[in-house]
């Protein structure tokens, strides 16, 4: 049974402007509670999204032993068959920092032919992802302490993202709603989510009630990760959230992972842990996080189960 929601109003804030400092206030309310804000003017045009959607839509419609050619058991992995995540979900992954050629080989094993009109439309999207993720973070470090955005922005250069796009197809026969992506953290620094018009994303609360995220036309979701929880020293929270499906139609959403690069120490600074030095989690590499995540059985496909609390953490944040 999946508890009754309610949606929480988020802020809203323009990544266009230079934020003033009661919006740098309300960044770090949002969160320090929720660990999910909404963006505005972030250079995503409906006319890229929606390209973006009918090409990735045209690849979800192949037949499903085509696109097993690019699932689990064939050499480039980046296609996520149902029954992974979730029995409504797949997925298809795009990686950094060459968007156009990772897009180009799934798409050409996907459609069994040479195109390159997906990998054009992913080298825009991948871009603007980038710039737009080096943007937030500015934020959220400027939401930590005033000068926090110039001294600590270099820990984040070698960052890079990957795409992850979704298609949720639910039950036809379902009168209730199902999960279509189970709860779960994200291994990020942060994430940035296109959710379509049918809406079905729910973050959890400190107490652990599911909340609503309404969609809003030309507003981008941003939630913080894993990987930044442990660098603020839990002072940004990763929270729990999943997706239900309330409606008979496919869900289509796009979730952009920002994270540090696999050799990067994740340690707060003490500027940011602050007076008491109490450190929330030791210091550890990303990538033997990232491996951690992806081995551990409960783990699996970024299911809550363990996360970076139990992979590093100290027991006093
Ligand atoms: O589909 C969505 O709206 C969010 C997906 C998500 O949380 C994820 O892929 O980690
Ligand atoms: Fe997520």
């Amino acid at each position: 049974m999946l508890a009754s929601k309610t949606s929480i109003q988020l802020p809203v804030f323009d990544v266009s402007k230079p934020l003033t400092p009661s919006c740098l206030s309300s960044l770090s309310l949002a969160c320090e509670e929720w660990g999910f804000f909404h963006i505005i003017n972030h250079g995503i045009s409906k006319d890229l999204y929606n390209k973006l959607r009918c090409l990735s839509n045209q690849l979800f419609d192949q037949p499903y032993e085509q696109k097993l050619k690019a699932g689990p058991s064939s050499n480039i992995r980046t296609y996520t068959p149902h029954f992974i995540a979730s029995p409504f979900f797949e997925s298809i992954r795009v990686s950094g920092p060459d968007f156009f050629a990772s897009a180009k080989s799934s798409s050409e094993v996907l459609l069994n032919q040479t195109t390159s009109e997906f990998s054009e439309v992913l080298r825009e999207y991948g871009m603007k992802m980038r710039t737009l993720s080096n943007k937030i973070i500015e934020m959220l470090l400027m939401s930590l302490g005033e000068d926090f955005g110039k001294k600590f922005e270099p820990e984040f250069l070698n960052s890079e993202g990957y795409l992850r796009i979704n298609n949720y197809s639910p039950p036809e026969t379902n009168e209730k709603e199902v999960e279509g992506l189970g709860m779960h953290t994200d291994m990020s620094c942060i994430t940035i989510v296109y959710q379509d018009e049918t809406g079905g994303l729910q973050v959890r609360s400190k107490e652990g009630k599911w909340m609503d995220i309404d969609p809003y036309a030309e507003t981008l979701v941003v939630n913080v990760g894993d990987l930044m929880q442990a660098w603020s020293n839990g002072k940004l929270r990763s929270s729990e959230h999943r997706v239900v499906l309330k409606e008979r139609k496919n869900r289509f959403s796009l979730a952009f992972f920002w994270c540090f690069e696999d050799n990067k120490v994740v340690f707060a600074p003490d500027e940011v842990v602050g007076e008491n030095g109490l450190r929330g989690y030791r210091p550890f590499l990303c990538g033997d996080y990232m491996k951690f995540r992806e081995n551990s059985e409960k783990g699996k496909f970024e299911k809550v189960g363990f996360t970076v609390k139990d992979f590093a953490g100290t027991g006093f944040v």
